[in-house]
């Protein structure tokens, strides 16, 4: 995957100011940075569902968005985009079948994410840990190439944050990109690499031990600030 000079425009306000980073595939990438930055704008575009003003997003090979891309490239909004009057399965089921995937999906990824005990369940009723589960779960329905994930981990309990990021992994090992965002740094130890954004802007794009070493700390926080303190001294 491959972005070049990426700039947008959101409200008439340009966000992304040229952004240019590479992927390779079969890596779990950690997309941090604070709140307003233009993690969700980069990943739409990623997506292919935001209008771009300049630069070329190219993901395995083809334009972001193109046709031949659609039940390769998974995405889960920061928002459970779910029915809240549907059960956990209805929804996988109903999304499977609109990409196409086999109807065994729909089990593999209940357990993926952990909701074998709700799959009858209404999601409205459902907590908000839970229904973020959903919402990962039809990202990874049909087995996509890319999976871009926005902020998965809000609001989950450190065993279930654990237990998702070792998912990443797996589906990493066999292959899949994942993108991953989020706002809080110790997250940022759990990614193979990192893209730092500040205001629009990447500040770095490297491994963790590579951004220790480049800072001088272990503290990947301290780090993330001493960066930013290097590139506005
Ligand atoms: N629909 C919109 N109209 C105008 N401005 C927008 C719109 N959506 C986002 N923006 C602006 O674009 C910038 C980037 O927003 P974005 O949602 O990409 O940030 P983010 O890093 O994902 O933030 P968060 O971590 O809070 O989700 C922000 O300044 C935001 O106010």
């Amino acid at each position: 995957m491959s972005v070049k000079d990426l700039t947008v425009l959101r409200g008439g306000r340009e966000v992304l100011h040229g952004v240019s980073f590479d992927v390779p595939r079969g890596h779990v990438v950690g997309l941090l940075g604070p709140s307003g930055c233009g993690k969700t704008t980069l990943m739409r575009a990623l997506v292919g569902v935001q209008i771009v003003a300049s630069g070329e997003v190219t993901v395995l090979g083809e334009p972001a968005g193109s046709r031949a891309l659609r039940n390769k490239v998974g995405y889960a909004t920061q928002n459970p985009a779910v029915y809240m009057d549907l059960t956990v399965a209805e929804n996988l089921r109903y999304f499977g079948a609109v990409i196409g995937a086999p109807r065994e999906d729909v089990t593999r990824v209940v357990d993926e994410v952990d909701l074998g005990g709700q799959a009858g369940q209404l999601v409205g009723s459902l907590s908000g840990g839970q229904r973020n589960r959903v919402n990962l779960a039809v990202a990874l329905l049909g087995g996509p190439e890319l999976v871009v994930l926005d902020e998965p981990t809000v609001g989950l309990d450190p065993v279930l944050r654990q237990e998702l990021w070792e998912l990443f992994h797996k589906l990493a090992e066999n292959g899949t990109t994942m993108i991953v965002s989020s706002h809080v740094m110790d997250e940022a130890a759990r990614c193979q690499r990192l893209l730092l954004m500040r205001d629009g802007h990447l500040l770095a794009d490297e491994t963790p031990a590579e951004l220790r070493a480049q800072t001088g700390t272990d503290d990947l926080e301290e780090a993330f600030l001493r960066l930013i303190r290097g590139v506005a001294a």
